[in-house]
Order: C-alpha cells, then structure tokens, then sequence
C-alpha cells in the first residue's frame, strides 16, 4: 500500500485510490490475471457497492485495499485510513462473550484496558444490541451475530486517539448474503445509519442487484477473467430507498441487463 509522506491535493476528496491494479495469482501458463488495470476513486463518506459475476476478483480489491496482499501492478493508496473488514461469516470467537468478542478487538488496537468495558458497550448500543452484552455468538440469531461482527470492524477502526475528520474505510464482502430477506432489510437500514453518522466510506461487494441499488451511492459492475471496470452506475435516489420500489427495480433491472451480457460474454 502507498503511504506517501506529504499529503497529495486530491486526498481531501479521495479516501481511497485504485490507479492501474492489475493482480495476478499464479506464474508462467498457470497464471490467472484476477483484476486488469483497474482504477477506481472512492470519495470520503461514499457507499459504493461492487457488484460483478462469480470470480471477478471483488474479494480480491478489497484484499488489496485492506493491504492483505499486493497488486502485481499499479497502486492502491488510503492515504493511512483505518480499514476494517467484514465477511459474510461473521467469525466471531465462540467462546467468549459478546462483550468479550467486542474487547479483544479493542484491545487489538491499543485500547487501554479501562477503556474497553465502555467503549465496547456504546459499540453494542451502537448495533442496538445492549441487552445481548453477556451472550455467546451461538445464544444469538444469525442476523444479530451480523451486527456483532459489524460492531467489531467499527472496534477495529477505534483509536484512543481522536482523530477528527479522517473518515474509516469498511470494507464489506457480502455481509448479508447468508440472511433472509427480512433480516436483510433491517440490516440495511442499520447500516445506512451507521455510515451516515460515523461518515464512512464503505465499498460493499455483493451478488444481490437490488441490494448493491438499495445501498449504494454508485455501483461499479466489475466484469471477469480478468476484472476490469465495465461501467459505474450512479444512484441517484433520495434515501431512505425501499429494496421494491419502483425506482430501485428499475436501476437494478438496468444493471442486471448489463450484468447478463457480460456473464454471457465470459461464459460465466
Ligand atoms: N489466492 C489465490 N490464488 C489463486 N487464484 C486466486 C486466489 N484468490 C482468488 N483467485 C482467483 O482470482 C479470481 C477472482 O477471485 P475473487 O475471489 O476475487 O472473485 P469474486 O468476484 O470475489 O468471486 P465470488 O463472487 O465468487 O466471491 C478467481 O478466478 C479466483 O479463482
């Protein structure tokens, strides 16, 4: 990850910059080119949601930005931003509490011990979950382990120093795609509110259409084999937005036509 010394202009309005990334897994004929030349601008406090068929390298831009690997080419800047990272699998530790799930991340980034109970319970609040402060992960239905998990990435972007106006970069790989519908919506009216008020910069990799039109501020379809930017939807609606509105569905059947011609094109 570039970390330049002196701040370049643009990065008052870039919190994360992708500039010619290619990455390739493998070498020689067994060499796989995952993401071709793509270059992407994400602005402070942005949702965008990555959307693309099965294998065109979503998960990997976002290991690139969370700088747990490299790009082969070209570089990926966030410009020092606290980056977290959320799964569709939440992965908490089953045998502590949720507090104690909570507290282990907050002592990961140096925290104080006195510190934590608290923040860990405002983080909880935060999810509207406080009442679940004593509960294992398995005491709790999948959608709230969901929002334990959300509530820790915010745990790893905490710092016992405040730094005003540095927006914190959360990267979502299809956090809510094991969830019912239902369990969906609610999530995704938590999440708009959490991002709002905490100013995020949130790229959210999704298979689901309406989802990536119901949240996002753009949608970059990626196509496959190798990725490469196909085309980036702005969204313009007023939020709130409802997933079955009649302007969501009619973006999100725009894209998916798009979609379709590229799985075509690749055989996908
Ligand atoms: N560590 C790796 N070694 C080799 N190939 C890899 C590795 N990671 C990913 N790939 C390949 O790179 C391509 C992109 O994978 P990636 O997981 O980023 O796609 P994706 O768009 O997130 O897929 P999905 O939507 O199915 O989760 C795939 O062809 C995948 O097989």
């Amino acid at each position: 990850m570039t970390q330049a010394a002196t701040a370049a202009p643009s990065r008052t309005a870039t919190a994360v910059r992708l500039a010619g990334v290619s990455k390739a897994f493998g070498t020689g004929s067994s060499s796989l080119l995952a993401l071709d030349q793509v270059s992407l601008d994400f602005a402070p406090g942005e949702f965008t949601c990555l959307l693309g068929a099965s294998g065109c390298g979503k998960s990997t831009l976002l290991n690139l930005v969370a700088a747990l690997d490299r790009p082969s080419a070209g570089t990926v800047d966030t410009g020092g931003a606290r980056v977290a990272l959320m799964f569709q699998e939440p992965a908490l530790f089953p045998w502590l509490t949720v507090t104690g799930n909570l507290e282990l991340a907050l002592k990961m980034r140096g925290v104080p011990r006195r510190d934590r109970r608290a923040r860990a319970a405002a983080l909880l609040d935060s999810v509207h979950l406080g009442g679940f402060a004593k509960k294992r992960p398995h005491q709790l239905s999948g959608g709230m382990r969901q929002r334990v998990a959300l509530a820790r990435a915010l745990a790893l972007t905490e710092d016992e120093r405040d730094e005003e106006g540095k927006s914190t970069v959360l990267l979502m790989d299809e956090p809510f795609g094991a969830l019912d519908a239902m369990t969906r919506d609610l999530l995704h009216d938590e999440i708009e509110r959490i991002w709002r008020t905490r100013n995020l910069t949130v790229l959210f990799v999704t298979h689901n259409v309406r989802e990536a039109v119901r949240l996002g501020d753009r949608v970059v379809l990626l196509s496959s084999r190798p990725g490469r930017v196909v085309q980036d939807f702005p969204v313009p609606m007023e939020r709130p937005r409802r997933i079955d509105s009649p302007e969501v569905s009619a973006l999100a059947a725009t894209i998916t036509d798009r979609l379709r011609e590229e799985v075509g094109r690749h055989g996908a």
